[in-house]
Protein backbone atom coordinates (compact mmCIF):
# COMPACT_ATOMS: atom_id res chain seq x y z
CA UNK A 1 0.00 0.00 0.00
CA UNK A 2 1.74 3.56 -1.01
CA UNK A 3 1.83 5.68 1.61
CA UNK A 4 -0.21 9.30 1.83
CA UNK A 5 1.90 11.96 0.62
CA UNK A 6 2.71 14.13 3.88
CA UNK A 7 1.59 17.44 3.36
CA UNK A 8 3.33 20.48 4.94
CA UNK A 9 1.26 22.73 7.16
CA UNK A 10 1.05 25.56 5.46
CA UNK A 11 3.00 28.60 7.52
CA UNK A 12 0.53 30.63 9.79
CA UNK A 13 1.40 34.35 8.77
CA UNK A 14 3.70 36.47 10.58
CA UNK A 15 1.24 39.55 10.89
CA UNK A 16 -2.47 38.94 11.12
CA UNK A 17 -4.90 41.53 11.60
CA UNK A 18 -8.01 40.57 12.40
CA UNK A 19 -11.31 43.03 11.47
CA UNK A 20 -9.69 46.08 13.40
CA UNK A 21 -11.31 49.49 14.34
CA UNK A 22 -9.67 52.52 15.61
CA UNK A 23 -11.62 55.52 16.68
CA UNK A 24 -9.72 58.44 18.52
CA UNK A 25 -11.59 60.13 21.43
CA UNK A 26 -12.84 63.59 20.63
CA UNK A 27 -15.90 65.72 20.55
CA UNK A 28 -19.25 64.01 19.50
CA UNK A 29 -18.53 60.66 19.82
CA UNK A 30 -15.05 60.53 18.35
CA UNK A 31 -13.32 60.24 14.79
CA UNK A 32 -13.35 56.85 13.63
CA UNK A 33 -10.05 56.55 11.72
CA UNK A 34 -10.05 52.76 10.95
CA UNK A 35 -13.64 50.95 9.97
CA UNK A 36 -12.65 47.69 9.58
CA UNK A 37 -8.95 46.50 8.23
CA UNK A 38 -7.83 42.69 7.85
CA UNK A 39 -4.65 41.90 6.47
CA UNK A 40 -1.66 39.34 6.86
CA UNK A 41 1.40 39.27 5.73
CA UNK A 42 3.43 36.22 5.47
CA UNK A 43 7.43 36.19 6.28
CA UNK A 44 9.43 37.84 4.23
CA UNK A 45 6.98 39.41 2.40
CA UNK A 46 7.12 43.41 1.79
CA UNK A 47 3.82 45.00 1.90
CA UNK A 48 3.16 48.60 0.98
CA UNK A 49 0.12 50.83 2.36
CA UNK A 50 -1.03 53.41 -0.21
CA UNK A 51 -4.02 55.68 0.46
CA UNK A 52 -5.02 59.31 0.50
CA UNK A 53 -4.32 61.68 3.56
CA UNK A 54 -5.82 60.93 6.66
CA UNK A 55 -7.45 57.46 5.98
CA UNK A 56 -5.87 55.69 8.54
CA UNK A 57 -2.45 54.00 7.09
CA UNK A 58 0.01 55.50 10.19
CA UNK A 59 -3.33 54.57 12.79
CA UNK A 60 -3.21 51.00 11.30
CA UNK A 61 0.83 51.21 11.42
CA UNK A 62 0.83 52.31 14.96
CA UNK A 63 -1.43 49.83 16.24
CA UNK A 64 0.47 46.89 14.86
CA UNK A 65 3.34 48.49 16.57
CA UNK A 66 1.47 48.41 19.69
CA UNK A 67 1.94 51.79 20.22
CA UNK A 68 -1.71 52.76 19.74
CA UNK A 69 -4.23 50.54 21.37
CA UNK A 70 -7.13 48.92 18.51
CA UNK A 71 -11.01 49.90 19.63
CA UNK A 72 -12.04 46.33 18.23
CA UNK A 73 -10.50 43.41 16.29
CA UNK A 74 -7.36 41.79 17.28
CA UNK A 75 -3.75 41.88 15.87
CA UNK A 76 -0.83 39.08 16.20
CA UNK A 77 2.47 39.02 15.41
CA UNK A 78 4.29 35.95 15.31
CA UNK A 79 1.78 34.16 16.63
CA UNK A 80 1.08 36.46 19.74
CA UNK A 81 -1.65 38.97 20.21
CA UNK A 82 -0.14 42.96 20.18
CA UNK A 83 -0.95 44.29 23.19
CA UNK A 84 2.09 47.25 23.78
CA UNK A 85 5.30 47.80 22.42
CA UNK A 86 7.67 44.88 22.03
CA UNK A 87 11.44 43.84 20.62
CA UNK A 88 10.21 41.87 17.68
CA UNK A 89 9.45 44.93 15.39
CA UNK A 90 11.90 47.65 13.81
CA UNK A 91 10.05 51.20 13.25
CA UNK A 92 11.32 53.97 11.36
CA UNK A 93 9.37 57.43 11.12
CA UNK A 94 9.63 60.17 8.15
CA UNK A 95 11.75 61.95 10.32
CA UNK A 96 14.71 60.08 11.59
CA UNK A 97 14.41 61.21 15.25
CA UNK A 98 18.18 60.56 16.03
CA UNK A 99 19.56 61.57 19.45
CA UNK A 100 21.30 64.95 18.23
CA UNK A 101 24.15 64.48 20.90
CA UNK A 102 25.03 60.84 20.18
CA UNK A 103 27.05 59.99 17.24
CA UNK A 104 25.72 57.37 14.53
CA UNK A 105 26.97 54.32 15.96
CA UNK A 106 25.22 55.65 19.54
CA UNK A 107 22.15 55.99 17.69
CA UNK A 108 22.04 53.04 15.82
CA UNK A 109 22.81 51.07 19.35
CA UNK A 110 20.46 52.81 21.13
CA UNK A 111 17.49 50.17 21.40
CA UNK A 112 19.84 47.38 22.47
CA UNK A 113 20.72 49.89 25.20
CA UNK A 114 17.18 50.52 25.93
CA UNK A 115 15.73 46.86 25.50
CA UNK A 116 19.22 46.28 28.10
CA UNK A 117 20.54 43.84 25.22
CA UNK A 118 24.82 43.31 25.64
CA UNK A 119 25.68 46.78 23.94
CA UNK A 120 29.26 45.07 23.22
CA UNK A 121 27.89 41.68 21.40
CA UNK A 122 25.70 44.24 19.18
CA UNK A 123 28.71 46.19 18.14
CA UNK A 124 30.17 44.57 14.97
CA UNK A 125 26.28 44.18 13.96
CA UNK A 126 25.73 47.96 13.95
CA UNK A 127 29.45 48.78 12.53
CA UNK A 128 28.20 46.36 9.48
CA UNK A 129 24.40 48.06 8.98
CA UNK A 130 26.44 51.25 8.89
CA UNK A 131 28.94 50.09 6.31
CA UNK A 132 25.86 48.38 4.15
CA UNK A 133 24.22 51.54 4.19
CA UNK A 134 27.19 53.35 2.90
CA UNK A 135 27.96 55.13 6.19
CA UNK A 136 31.61 53.50 6.66
CA UNK A 137 33.50 56.54 7.97
CA UNK A 138 30.78 58.01 9.56
CA UNK A 139 30.33 56.07 12.83
CA UNK A 140 31.59 59.42 14.42
CA UNK A 141 29.55 61.73 13.16
CA UNK A 142 26.89 63.27 15.34
CA UNK A 143 23.31 64.22 13.42
CA UNK A 144 24.12 67.43 13.00
CA UNK A 145 27.15 66.56 10.45
CA UNK A 146 24.67 63.71 8.47
CA UNK A 147 22.47 64.43 5.24
CA UNK A 148 18.72 63.90 5.66
CA UNK A 149 19.65 61.30 3.40
CA UNK A 150 22.42 59.66 5.91
CA UNK A 151 20.22 61.04 8.91
CA UNK A 152 17.41 58.25 7.61
CA UNK A 153 19.96 55.52 6.73
CA UNK A 154 21.17 55.84 10.73
CA UNK A 155 17.81 55.58 11.60
CA UNK A 156 17.43 52.16 9.10
CA UNK A 157 20.17 50.94 10.94
CA UNK A 158 18.46 51.75 14.62
CA UNK A 159 15.61 49.47 13.42
CA UNK A 160 17.45 46.74 12.29
CA UNK A 161 20.16 46.23 15.03
CA UNK A 162 18.63 44.22 17.49
CA UNK A 163 17.38 41.89 14.18
CA UNK A 164 13.32 42.61 14.79
CA UNK A 165 11.80 40.07 12.16
CA UNK A 166 9.19 43.32 11.53
CA UNK A 167 9.91 46.28 9.94
CA UNK A 168 7.57 49.00 10.16
CA UNK A 169 7.91 51.98 7.96
CA UNK A 170 5.89 55.07 7.76
CA UNK A 171 6.84 57.26 5.04
CA UNK A 172 10.50 56.75 5.46
CA UNK A 173 11.43 58.56 2.70
CA UNK A 174 9.15 61.24 1.86
CA UNK A 175 11.73 64.07 3.20
CA UNK A 176 14.19 63.21 0.57
CA UNK A 177 14.71 64.53 -2.89
CA UNK A 178 13.69 62.48 -5.61
CA UNK A 179 17.69 61.19 -6.59
CA UNK A 180 18.33 60.36 -2.49
CA UNK A 181 15.26 58.73 -2.35
CA UNK A 182 16.02 56.57 -5.11
CA UNK A 183 19.54 55.35 -3.63
CA UNK A 184 17.63 54.56 -0.38
CA UNK A 185 15.02 52.67 -2.16
CA UNK A 186 17.74 50.60 -3.86
CA UNK A 187 19.98 50.50 -0.47
CA UNK A 188 16.27 48.88 1.26
CA UNK A 189 16.24 46.97 -1.21
CA UNK A 190 19.22 44.98 -1.21
CA UNK A 191 19.24 45.45 3.07
CA UNK A 192 16.09 43.21 2.76
CA UNK A 193 18.19 40.60 0.61
CA UNK A 194 20.72 40.31 3.16
CA UNK A 195 18.12 40.36 5.79
CA UNK A 196 14.92 39.26 5.15
CA UNK A 197 12.44 40.96 7.06
CA UNK A 198 9.13 41.57 6.47
CA UNK A 199 8.01 44.72 5.79
CA UNK A 200 4.88 46.81 6.14
CA UNK A 201 6.11 50.28 4.39
CA UNK A 202 3.16 53.38 4.07
CA UNK A 203 3.86 55.70 1.52
CA UNK A 204 2.39 57.97 -1.00
CA UNK A 205 4.69 57.03 -3.75
CA UNK A 206 3.24 54.88 -5.85
CA UNK A 207 6.25 53.94 -7.44
CA UNK A 208 8.06 53.54 -4.72
CA UNK A 209 5.28 51.17 -3.47
CA UNK A 210 5.06 49.09 -6.54
CA UNK A 211 9.12 48.81 -7.01
CA UNK A 212 9.81 48.00 -3.91
CA UNK A 213 6.87 45.61 -2.71
CA UNK A 214 5.39 42.31 -2.98
CA UNK A 215 1.87 43.20 -2.47
CA UNK A 216 0.82 47.08 -2.46
CA UNK A 217 -2.77 47.61 -0.30
CA UNK A 218 -4.95 50.71 -1.14
CA UNK A 219 -6.97 52.14 1.84
CA UNK A 220 -9.61 53.84 1.58
CA UNK A 221 -13.42 55.32 2.16
CA UNK A 222 -14.36 57.40 5.19
CA UNK A 223 -13.94 56.04 7.72
CA UNK A 224 -11.38 53.96 6.00
CA UNK A 225 -11.03 49.74 5.15
CA UNK A 226 -8.80 47.97 2.77
CA UNK A 227 -10.06 48.32 -0.86
CA UNK A 228 -7.44 46.66 -2.96
CA UNK A 229 -4.42 44.13 -2.58
CA UNK A 230 -2.55 43.72 -5.72
CA UNK A 231 0.62 41.40 -5.71
CA UNK A 232 3.44 42.69 -7.21
CA UNK A 233 4.39 40.28 -10.27
CA UNK A 234 8.21 41.66 -10.46
CA UNK A 235 11.08 39.00 -10.08
CA UNK A 236 13.79 39.85 -7.22
CA UNK A 237 16.92 40.98 -7.54
CA UNK A 238 14.65 44.10 -9.16
CA UNK A 239 16.89 46.46 -11.10
CA UNK A 240 15.56 49.81 -11.16
CA UNK A 241 14.91 49.61 -14.78
CA UNK A 242 11.66 48.12 -14.00
CA UNK A 243 9.74 51.15 -13.81
CA UNK A 244 10.52 51.74 -17.57
CA UNK A 245 8.40 48.79 -18.63
CA UNK A 246 5.04 48.57 -20.17
CA UNK A 247 3.98 45.96 -16.90
CA UNK A 248 4.86 48.86 -14.16
CA UNK A 249 3.52 51.70 -15.93
CA UNK A 250 0.11 49.51 -16.26
CA UNK A 251 0.28 48.68 -12.45
CA UNK A 252 1.00 51.93 -11.20
CA UNK A 253 -2.12 53.17 -13.48
CA UNK A 254 -4.36 50.55 -11.64
CA UNK A 255 -3.28 51.66 -8.36
CA UNK A 256 -3.49 55.33 -9.09
CA UNK A 257 -7.17 54.90 -10.20
CA UNK A 258 -8.10 52.83 -7.04
CA UNK A 259 -6.38 55.75 -4.72
CA UNK A 260 -8.60 58.04 -7.17
CA UNK A 261 -11.90 56.27 -5.80
CA UNK A 262 -10.45 56.04 -2.18
CA UNK A 263 -9.74 59.55 -2.45
CA UNK A 264 -13.61 60.85 -3.99
CA UNK A 265 -14.63 58.95 -1.02
CA UNK A 266 -12.79 60.73 1.49
CA UNK A 267 -13.23 63.83 0.21
CA UNK A 268 -16.72 63.86 2.51
CA UNK A 269 -16.65 65.01 5.05
CA UNK A 270 -15.37 63.06 8.49
CA UNK A 271 -18.43 61.66 10.35
CA UNK A 272 -18.05 61.17 14.06
CA UNK A 273 -18.16 57.47 15.01
CA UNK A 274 -22.27 56.30 15.62
CA UNK A 275 -24.06 58.80 13.95
CA UNK A 276 -26.48 58.05 11.70
CA UNK A 277 -25.80 58.42 8.05
CA UNK A 278 -29.31 60.43 6.55
N1 LIG B 1 -3.83 60.99 17.87
C1 LIG B 1 -4.93 61.28 17.17
N2 LIG B 1 -6.02 61.82 17.78
C2 LIG B 1 -7.15 62.08 17.09
N3 LIG B 1 -7.30 61.86 15.77
C3 LIG B 1 -6.24 61.35 15.11
C4 LIG B 1 -5.02 61.03 15.77
N4 LIG B 1 -4.16 60.51 14.85
C5 LIG B 1 -4.82 60.52 13.69
N5 LIG B 1 -6.07 61.01 13.84
C6 LIG B 1 -7.11 61.11 12.80
O1 LIG B 1 -7.31 59.81 12.26
C7 LIG B 1 -7.46 59.87 10.85
C8 LIG B 1 -6.38 59.01 10.20
O2 LIG B 1 -5.11 59.62 10.43
P1 LIG B 1 -3.75 58.92 9.96
O3 LIG B 1 -2.63 59.82 10.34
O4 LIG B 1 -3.72 57.53 10.46
O5 LIG B 1 -3.93 58.92 8.38
P2 LIG B 1 -2.84 58.70 7.24
O6 LIG B 1 -3.52 57.95 6.17
O7 LIG B 1 -1.60 58.11 7.80
O8 LIG B 1 -2.55 60.20 6.79
P3 LIG B 1 -1.26 60.82 6.04
O9 LIG B 1 -1.13 60.09 4.75
O10 LIG B 1 -1.63 62.26 5.85
O11 LIG B 1 -0.09 60.62 6.95
C9 LIG B 1 -7.39 61.35 10.48
O12 LIG B 1 -8.71 61.85 10.39
C10 LIG B 1 -6.66 61.98 11.62
O13 LIG B 1 -7.00 63.32 11.79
Amino acid sequence: MLASPTVAPAEPPLVSVDAVQKTYPGRSGGIQAVASASLTVRKGEFVSLLGPSGCGKSTLLMMVAGLEPVTAGSIALNGTAVTGPRKDIGIIFQDATLLPWKTALENVLFPVRILKLPVEQYRDRAHELLRMVGLAGFETKKPSELSGGMRQRVAICRALVHDPDILLMDEPFSALDAITRDQMNVALSEILETYHKTVIFVTHSIREAAYLSDRVLVMGGRPSTIILDMPMPFPRPRKFDIEETAEFTQICRKLRLSIEEAHADTSAPVRPAGSEVE
